[in-house]
């Protein structure tokens, strides 16, 4: 037997080699294996796997095609779902014991492998998928290199879709990696490597793309030259389209301007800002528009970074691109201000009615990724801490996540005469509205729902900044802001997530915070002398779990009094 053994290893095929070398490839440590690659993004696909070492050699293991494993159904149904929440989809089809099945990695966001981009020239390929644990029989993928690779060059793999929708599919360049020489020796691998799947059995879904949008009326149709500019910045696998779309490229700007192509009349654009080490908020903005706030979307979640990679976006739209036909007005209406965690029906509701323009949301996998930390680390220099040193309470701690310069709104309001109480004289829901839209920064033309700037009093002012600094204070303790995890609460009574804005000025001592579907929601504390009625603010937005009991022992307290005494 072990003769016999001895025998076999020394007629080893080189497929067994292979075989084996995925094998152990498999069993590898995934972290150690990542580290020998590293994302770099280009404007034209997007993100990219690059090698981070001298060299992989011909035959080596490169990435698991890590994610869920489902049926075929089951990936048409999610394929489904993320076209239709923008997602983009990051499905790997194969055939497996004469079945179709599938891994889905979109939502595994540590995943480098599923950031790989296809080329006809490829410099790896999959493997057919191997069960590697016994006991749990999971089939897995593994790719392994067609040739040496060198440090810089992209990886790159055949996606095995030939789609002529698909545009840049369809172009040969585009599916070309120039670093990559297309020698024969790829041939002689797909020959000689016949434990591995055709091209054909393991493939990428791609989604096709979307149909067009009723470009409205108000708004002009873009032109061709922006309509290829536009798509020059595809990135994601949901979006390859020749309509023009607005790309949120998180590794490139936290916080990006873009005119909608589609409404070139009116300077709109995205803003999509870290709010806290990990929720994130986007903002549509029109200049063009009248300002009206008819809702405000927000969406919240969080991700826990150590357990199960969960998104984490924070939305807000604001509608203020969107033409105001009565039929969108009444459906807007219907609108709920909280969007339930998950939830991007009401999210795409918003984005069908901007005219002709498709919004990817690239949420906060681009920067959970390890390639992007830098990102992270220069959101975190944009941390704003108030320095309320001219105070004269005693404040030793203070909330770096509370005091942070989120979306760097401003919201400038003329309109709003002032006021002696908050609580008697604002109304919920109260929308500014300011006419002069054209002197306006675009920034200043952002305004979230439920927001009312406020003139209030002295006395008002101190009670409020005390509650407020407590209330700091307390959010400090309760956070966990350098580790990012959401911040977790000592109090935890109240069911349902809450959504709570921090809003401040821009100077130092003025402050004001926010919390929605509260009776309170407009606690301000504006510059005990001013009496300005224009005031700019940062808005800060946070969602916080089961704070509300906090929240609410101190607004709804008499030392959280919103009245004069
Ligand atoms: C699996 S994803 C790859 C990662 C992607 N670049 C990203 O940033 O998420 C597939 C998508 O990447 C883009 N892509 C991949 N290969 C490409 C290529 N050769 N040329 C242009 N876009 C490509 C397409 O948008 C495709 O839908």
């Amino acid at each position: 037997m072990a003769d016999k053994e001895v025998k076999k290893r020394m007629y080893r095929s080189p497929k067994l080699s292979l075989l084996e070398t995925v094998t152990k490839g498999l069993m590898a440590d995934p972290k150690e294996i990542q580290s020998r690659f590293t994302i770099k993004f280009d404007e034209g696909k997007g993100r990219g796997v690059y090698l981070a070492i001298p060299i992989l050699k011909k035959y080596s293991f490169v990435l698991e095609y890590e994610g869920d494993l489902i049926s075929e159904s089951e990936a048409t149904s999610r394929e489904q779902i993320y076209a239709h929440n923008n997602e983009g989809c990051y499905i790997m089809s194969f055939m497996f014991k004469g079945m179709k099945m599938a891994i889905d990695a979109t939502r595994c966001f540590h995943s480098y492998t599923r950031l790989l981009n296809h080329s006809r020239h490829p410099n790896i390929r999959f493997h057919r998928p191997l069960i590697v644990d016994l006991k749990g029989g999971r089939p897995r993928i593994g790719a392994y290199a067609l040739r040496d690779i060198s440090k810089g060059e992209e990886i790159v793999f055949d996606y095995g879709v030939r789609d002529g929708s698909i545009p840049w599919l369809r172009s040969r360049k585009a599916g070309y990696c120039s670093n990559i020489d297309s020698s024969s020796e790829e041939e002689d691998i797909a020959s000689s490597d016949k434990t591995g799947t055709e091209a054909s059995e393991i493939t990428m879904r791609l989604l096709s793309p979307k149909k067009k949008v009723a470009v409205n009326e108000h708004f002009d149709v873009p032109s061709a030259s922006q309509d290829s500019a536009s798509q020059s910045s595809t990135s994601h696998a949901s979006t390859s389209t020749s309509q023009p779309m607005t790309h949120l490229h998180l590794n490139k700007n936290r916080v990006k301007w873009a005119p909608l192509l589609s409404d070139r009349r009116s300077k709109c654009g995205w803003r999509f800002t870290r709010v806290t080490g990990n929720s994130y908020i986007m903002g549509l903005e029109s200049e063009g528009c009248p300002q009206k706030i008819c809702r405000s979307l927000e969406e919240g979640y969080k991700k826990k970074r150590n357990k199960s990679e969960e998104e984490s976006v924070c939305m807000s739209i604001s509608d203020e691109s969107i033409s105001t036909n009565s039929a969108q007005s009444s459906a807007m209406e219907n609108i709920p201000s909280t969007v339930p965690q998950g939830d991007y029906s009401y999210v795409n509701k918003v984005l069908d009615w901007l005219p002709s323009m498709e919004i990817r949301i690239e949420k906060v996998q681009s920067l959970s990724e390890p390639g992007e930390k830098s990102i992270e680390s220069q959101q975190q220099q944009s941390v704003c801490i108030i320095d309320d040193s001219s105070e004269d309470d005693n404040v030793t701690s203070r909330n770096p996540i509370s005091s942070q310069t989120l979306s760097d709104m401003v919201i400038e309001d003329d309109s709003v005469p002032s006021r002696n109480s908050i609580s008697s004289q604002i109304l919920p829901n109260e929308v500014i509205e300011d006419d002069n839209v054209a002197s306006r920064s675009p920034i200043s033309n952002q305004i979230l729902s439920d927001v009312v700037i406020e003139t209030p009093t002295r006395a008002n002012v101190k009670k409020t900044k005390r509650n407020l600094r407590r209330l700091q204070q307390d959010v400090f303790v309760i956070s966990d802001d350098e580790s990012g995890n959401i911040l977790k609460p000592r109090k935890s009574t109240s069911s349902g997530p809450l959504q709570v804005a921090v809003v401040k000025p821009y100077s130092a001592d003025q402050s004001c915070i926010y919390v929605p579907d509260s009776p309170h929601s407009d606690v301000t504390l504006c510059p005990e002398s001013s009496e300005s009625e224009s005031i700019r603010i940062n808005l800060d937005v946070y969602e916080l779990e089961h704070l509300e009991s906090m929240f609410q022992s101190y607004i709804y307290s008499d030392n959280f009094s919103t009245e004069e005494k």
